[in-house]
């Protein structure tokens, strides 16, 4: 599904990481940890195609992900590690706007991934009336709205959650995994939940 050869990555003329090379197929889990600066959230932008590697190539479904920019939205979901909402718009206005890439944005659809994340109740609140964690619970919405492609590329994803939502949501990646979805994401904390086939990646010994 998702292969990468001999990744290299610069920023600023800096060597991040070199010669990372690692394969990902239906049901697995990697996280991606290292310190501050390794380049986590750069891997993740290189695995998108939102920038381009120094050295090496990501291939998604067997090409390389360079050529596919016209379908990389239907083949993979990315959140990134801020929460990405509009201050101004509602909490159902925002989740309909996120949900446009990949859902027909329909309201019932909109109503139940709100649910899901525990903001029934909030649906016309505006979004700058909200706390960090809720407005992190908008983005994360998105994991619970139909037709969603199997790879899910996800930047810190549990950041201002709390213990709940940090339980729901490791169960929840798991659950996608071992359905036969695929999720990468990077992450300090230690996850008590995994996929049965789940790989920690520390960027740190990649670093050059
Ligand atoms: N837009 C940018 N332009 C230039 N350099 C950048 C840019 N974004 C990040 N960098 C540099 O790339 C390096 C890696 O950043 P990145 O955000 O990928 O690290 P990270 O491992 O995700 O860090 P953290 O754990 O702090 O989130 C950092 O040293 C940073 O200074």
């Amino acid at each position: 599904m998702l292969e990468v050869v001999a990744l290299g990555c610069e920023r600023d003329q800096r060597k991040l990481f070199t010669g990372l090379t690692f394969r990902l197929r239906a049901g697995d889990m990697l996280r991606i940890q290292g310190p501050n600066g390794s380049g986590k959230t750069s891997l993740l932008r290189l695995l998108c195609g939102l920038t381009q590697p120094t050295n090496g190539r990501v291939e998604l479904f067997g090409q390389t992900l360079a050529r596919q920019r016209d379908i990389r939205a239907s083949k993979l979901l990315w959140i990134g590690h801020a929460a990405g909402v509009k201050a101004l718009l509602t909490v159902e206005e925002n989740l309909t706007w996120l949900s446009a890439l990949h859902s027909t944005g329909e309201t019932a659809a909109i109503g139940k991934a709100l649910a899901a994340v525990g903001l029934r109740g909030f649906e016309d609140t505006p979004c700058h009336a909200l706390s960090a964690g809720q407005q992190r619970r908008i983005a994360l919405a998105r994991l619970y709205l139909p037709n969603l492609p199997n790879l899910w590329l996800l930047d810190e994803p549990f950041t201002a959650l709390d213990t709940a939502g940090t339980e729901q949501l490791e169960a929840h990646l798991a659950r996608h995994c071992d359905h036969g979805g695929t999720v990468v994401l990077t992450t300090h904390h230690e996850l008590s939940k995994r996929a049965c086939a789940y790989v920690d990646l520390d960027l740190g010994q990649y670093t050059s």
